[in-house]
């Protein structure tokens, strides 16, 4: 049967009347139904591990918006939680881990093996939605790639500048790169699993990719991006994989071509006119509507939605936002994005 699904139809090269439209963080807080269901669970990371709940917030801007694809609803750092760190989240700060400052800390981690057990039930969230899905909505897994994970391991939280992951980068390369290994590895191992469970397509998320410049982003953005994704593809045949460098820049241009990602997510800081002409004449883009707009909507809204889609039009092209919605967006300021897409 041929591919109905619109978004494996642009993921696989086609160019279509008007692109496939999905949002980070579509499932989230800017929606009222989420917040219901996340004080149902009780608090986001038990909202994760609940496979009938994560479900239930995956599928609501589904059945609300009519998305061309899920985003299984899970977090980057359930993986390091999985490999034995401590996890947990601060209201109205974020996320808190214990610290990998010193190789005692690293001989604590499990093996990668040991993974599946605390992800179990992110398998069973896939298996509900490959279920409940619509025919025509793409389901899409997801991990944090190796380099941007490690930040938040290092640091046991989120940093402006990455500084205590470049320290031990600089300070104890062979510690900071066995990290990376095992991270690596786990990545591909639940990224697998994940599709085994039903998953269509995967997005690894490098958010802080951007803070890595010259060999150091060969090395540890492309480099474990390459080798998951082809992992991937040996094992899965077919299996459509987006990658995410946020912020990369110039480390946009020939990415999809050393990593073999079938499709470059981009962020804000990149115009769709110089993506167009150095990312996408090497394959499918997604993005880039800066995420401000899904706050102030209105006319600037409209005209950069359409600046964004006339940009991208002569080639395979996924409309997505640069970054995750925030969760003082307005939903109307979504149905406008989504009614400016489809209808022009
Ligand atoms: C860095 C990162 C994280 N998580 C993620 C990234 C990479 C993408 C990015 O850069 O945003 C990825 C992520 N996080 C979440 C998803 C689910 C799928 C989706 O709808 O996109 C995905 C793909 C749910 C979430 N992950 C989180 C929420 C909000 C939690 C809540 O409901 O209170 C959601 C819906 C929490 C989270 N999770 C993380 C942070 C720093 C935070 C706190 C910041 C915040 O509150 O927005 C780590």
């Amino acid at each position: 049967m041929a591919e109905t699904k619109k978004l494996l139809r642009t993921l696989a090269g086609e160019v279509l009347d008007t692109p496939p439209i999905w949002m980070m963080r579509q499932a989230g807080r800017y929606l009222p139904e989420y917040r219901a269901t996340r004080a149902q669970a009780g608090d986001f990371l038990s909202l994760c591990y609940n496979p009938e709940l994560a479900a239930e917030v995956t599928l609501q801007p589904i059945r609300r918006y009519g998305f061309d694809a899920a985003i299984l609803f899970a977090d980057i750092l359930l993986v390091p939680q999985a490999l034995g760190a401590d996890l947990w989240f601060e209201t109205g700060e974020g996320p808190r881990l214990s610290t990998i400052g010193a190789q005692a800390d690293f001989d604590r981690l499990k093996p990668v093996e040991a993974i599946h057990e605390t992800l179990a039930p992110v398998y069973e969230t896939v298996r509900i939605l490959t279920r409940e899905l619509p025919a025509e909505t793409a389901l899409i897994g997801f991990a944090g790639a190796p380099w941007t994970v490690a930040t938040y391991m290092i640091a046991g939280r989120g940093t402006p500048d990455q500084g205590p992951a470049h320290a031990l980068r600089e300070g104890n390369p062979a510690l900071f790169d066995a990290l990376i290994a095992r991270l690596t590895a786990a990545t591909i191992e639940y990224l697998s699993a994940q599709i085994e469970a039903g998953a269509e397509v995967v997005k690894i998320f490098d958010s802080w990719a951007g803070s890595l410049k010259g060999e150091a982003f060969t090395r540890y953005a492309l480099e474990p991006c390459r080798e998951i994704t082809q992992a991937l593809k040996a094992r899965h045949p077919g299996i459509p994989v987006i990658g995410f460098p946020r912020e990369a820049g110039e480390g946009y241009v020939g990415f999809a071509k050393a990593t073999g990602v079938d499709c470059v997510a981009l962020d804000n800081s990149v115009t769709p006119d110089w993506a167009a002409a150095h990312v996408q004449v090497d394959g499918c883009v997604q993005g880039n509507l800066a995420s401000s707009h899904m706050v102030t909507g209105g006319q600037a809204l409209v005209d950069e939605t359409r600046r964004i889609v006339e940009a991208f039009s002569k080639g395979p092209h996924i409309f997505n936002l640069g970054h995750g919605i925030t969760p003082d967006a307005d939903p109307e300021n979504v149905q406008l994005m989504i009614d400016t897409v489809r209808k022009g």
